[in-house]
């Protein structure tokens, strides 16, 4: 469980998170959604370590860890997917996933999850499609075996016809019962289908949460508007 107590954060001398209260509990998934500069990838950024607070706390499972540096939160569980499908272009699928580990059995155990990759374990991450790149992305975080997983914005930059398949295997992740999921993400439907909650972010405060499904999303594109 992640959960963000009265955070204030910013850059400098300039604000961008305004006594922002949030919490990710375990099942379900919660959406992050907000404008364009709302301050959703700095509160991310936050909640990874990789950003201080000015004032606030960061809780990861119950403990307080805003002090901690992000491989201490890595170490306690937190995984963090960044935008823009980070690999490593020269080396092949299968050497970013061994990055992470050596074992071929918890390799394929992952790859369960991501069956488009299968195919793909000697090709240059280079050559992978921004889909499958991101998938490889998603991979090789779950190696880590988190048990809070970040998501920035997953299908942003992707090609249309292969957002689906980074839908079904985000709704896959947030369905999963042993994994918390914070998913920050553009399209509404999506977010709010592949989650069971979520908060709108503006200006950098919280102006809307809730239940998420289907049925939020007049409420979420309402407040989105504002
Ligand atoms: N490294 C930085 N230094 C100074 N200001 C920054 C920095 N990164 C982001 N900002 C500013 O913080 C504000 C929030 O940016 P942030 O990237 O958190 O928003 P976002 O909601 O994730 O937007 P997007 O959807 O475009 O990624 C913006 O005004 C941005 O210009």
């Amino acid at each position: 469980m992640l959960e963000l107590v009265g955070v204030t954060a910013g850059y400098g001398r300039s604000m961008v998170l305004h006594d922002v209260n949030l919490k990710v509990t375990t099942g379900g998934g919660t959406a992050l959604m907000g404008h364009n500069g709302a301050g959703k990838t700095t509160l991310l950024r936050v909640a990874v370590g990789l950003l201080p607070v000015r004032s606030g706390t960061v809780l990861l499972d119950g403990e307080d860890v805003t002090r901690l540096r992000p491989n201490a939160r890595v170490k306690r569980g937190l995984g963090y997917v960044p935008q823009g499908q980070l690999c490593f272009p020269q080396m092949t699928t299968l050497e970013n996933l061994q990055l992470v580990t050596g074992s071929r059995t918890e390799i394929d155990e992952a790859l369960d999850t991501f069956p488009a990759l299968t195919g793909l374990l000697s090709r240059r991450a280079g050559l992978l499609s921004g889909g499958q790149r991101q998938q490889l992305a998603i991979a090789r975080t779950l190696l880590t075996k988190p048990r809070m997983l970040i998501l920035d914005e997953p299908t942003e930059g992707i090609q249309p016809n292969v957002v689906e398949d980074i839908e079904q295997v985000i709704s896959d992740l947030t369905r999963r019962g042993d994994l918390s999921v914070l998913l920050v993400e553009q399209h509404v439907g999506f977010a709010l289908r592949a989650t069971s909650d979520y908060y709108v972010l503006e200006s950098g405060r919280v102006t809307a949460s809730g239940v998420g499904g289907v049925g939020a999303v007049e409420t979420v594109r309402d407040a989105m508007a504002v």
